[in-house]
């Protein structure tokens, strides 16, 4: 591999990363794209690798040797400590992060975002090793312009609704409204961070994702994850496309979110790790303001895509209205609209997401249909035991 300069034009060091969550979504992501464009050694932690598994075997593959697995929970692992000190760099991905359990599991959401952060934390700053921190976009919580009349005329005013990292503030909805428990669990470990940086000089990045979508996101209820499941809204929609059901829009599917490319993603995350200059210190929103939609406009999107990708015809009503009581039980609330504000990362490492919302459901859906649609045809056909 030819020398590989940073953005200023340094040479860029061989790093040792230790990755927990590495077995999620973005760390499956993560990890092949420092497999396969950079020389970086990973040590992969979490509880399952079925997502990294192509990553692992066979010993032929070119990174042979540059990643090894640990099956490991960070709760209860006296492992965790000596891992991290074998490592230059922490990232920790580890979280539950999807919205059905927060209000159905609210302990274990605070105890996951919260709780089992704190020793990642204390064993970096203790030893002396930068951490890149994920945390989320729905710190932001609610806009301030939710809260105006609906036809007041500031909520066209983006100063209302754009979310910003160094000046928004974070709004969230009542103790009871148990949605927020994730949302402010969060908020509290990025307080930590940011005060272990201020008081002990921890080196650290906190990453603020703005949905993440692409391939391997989650799963497909009944085929590779509970049935009773409820994923996020990319694998709900993918799970009833296959299916040929309605897709369930959620209180009218009237909130709006912005969602990005996870290759566009992971881009801005492997500029994060390769510029520490540049990243250490700060918090960044990740996210593509350009793919805004209402959650209708996704279901509308993604029925369209899916016919085409698959050859299939759509349904007759490709949609179903259902309260979020119904769909989420008690304690659900929402956030009304995500656009990310892209200066700070823009100024400190010229990033920008390129990726169409329909290019990406294309080729998100493309693997869906590849990967999803003959199992769930055998799923349908096996008569259930009854
Ligand atoms: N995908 C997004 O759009 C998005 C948006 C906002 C925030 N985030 C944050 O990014 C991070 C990763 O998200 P993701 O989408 O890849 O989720 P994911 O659920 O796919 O990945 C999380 C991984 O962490 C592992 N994990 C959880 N608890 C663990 C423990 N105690 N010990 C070991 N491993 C454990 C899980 O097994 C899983 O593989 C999370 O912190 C999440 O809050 C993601
Ligand atoms: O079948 C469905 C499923 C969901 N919805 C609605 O879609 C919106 C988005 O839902 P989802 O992707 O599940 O999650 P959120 O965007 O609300 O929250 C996530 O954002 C980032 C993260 O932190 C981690 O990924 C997580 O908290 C929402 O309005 C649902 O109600 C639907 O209509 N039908």
């Amino acid at each position: 591999m030819a020398t590989r300069t940073d953005l200023d034009g340094r040479p860029i060091k061989l790093m040792t990363i230790c990755m927990i969550g590495a077995g999620g979504f973005i760390g499956s992501h993560l990890c092949e794209k420092l497999m396969s464009e950079t020389p970086h050694k990973v040590l992969a932690l979490d509880v399952y690798n079925d997502k990294i598994k192509h990553l692992l075997e066979p010993d032929s593959l070119p990174w042979a040797g540059r990643i090894q697995f640990h099956r490991l929970n960070i709760k209860h692992d006296s492992r965790l400590e000596g891992l991290i000190k074998m490592a230059d760099l922490v990232i920790n991905l580890a979280a539950i992060c999807t919205p059905a359990d927060y209000n159905t599991r609210p302990l274990d959401t605070i105890y996951s975002n919260f709780i089992d952060a704190l020793p990642v934390v204390k064993y970096c700053s203790e030893n002396n090793k930068r951490l890149i921190h994920f945390s989320t976009c729905e710190v932001y919580g609610k806009t301030i312009g939710s809260f105006l009349p609906k036809d007041s005329p500031l909520r066209q005013d983006p100063a209302y609704y754009v979310l910003k990292e160094d000046t928004s503030p974070c709004i969230f909805g009542s103790i009871e409204k148990q949605r927020w428990s994730y949302a402010c669990a969060k908020q509290l470990i990025e307080r930590l961070i940011y005060a272990e940086g201020a008081e002990n000089g921890l080196e650290f990045t906190i990453v603020r994702p703005f949905n993440w979508i692409g391939p391997r996101m989650d799963f497909i209820p009944g085929i590779d994850g509970p049935s009773e499941g409820v994923p996020r809204v990319l694998a709900c929609f993918s799970n009833n496309l296959l299916r040929r059901e309605p897709l369930k829009l959620v209180d009218g599917g009237e909130s709006q979110r912005t969602f990005i490319y996870i290759k566009d993603a992971i881009e801005a995350v492997l500029l994060m790790i390769e510029n520490p200059d540049r990243a250490n210190g700060h918090i960044f929103n990740v996210g593509n303001p350009n793919n805004e939609v209402t959650v209708r406009q996704l279901a509308e999107m993604m029925t369209k895509v899916y016919a085409k990708v698959s050859g299939e015809t759509v349904l007759e009503s490709p949609t179903v209205d259902v309260s979020s009581k119904e769909f989420y039980g008690e304690g659900y609330d929402d956030s009304d609209k995500r656009i990310p504000d892209m200066t700070i990362i823009n100024k400190q490492l010229g990033w920008n997401p390129k990726t169409s919302l329909w290019d990406l459901l294309e080729s998100t859906l493309t693997y869906q249909h590849r990967t999803y649609a003959e199992a769930i045809k055998k799923s349908i056909a096996k008569p259930s035991a009854s």
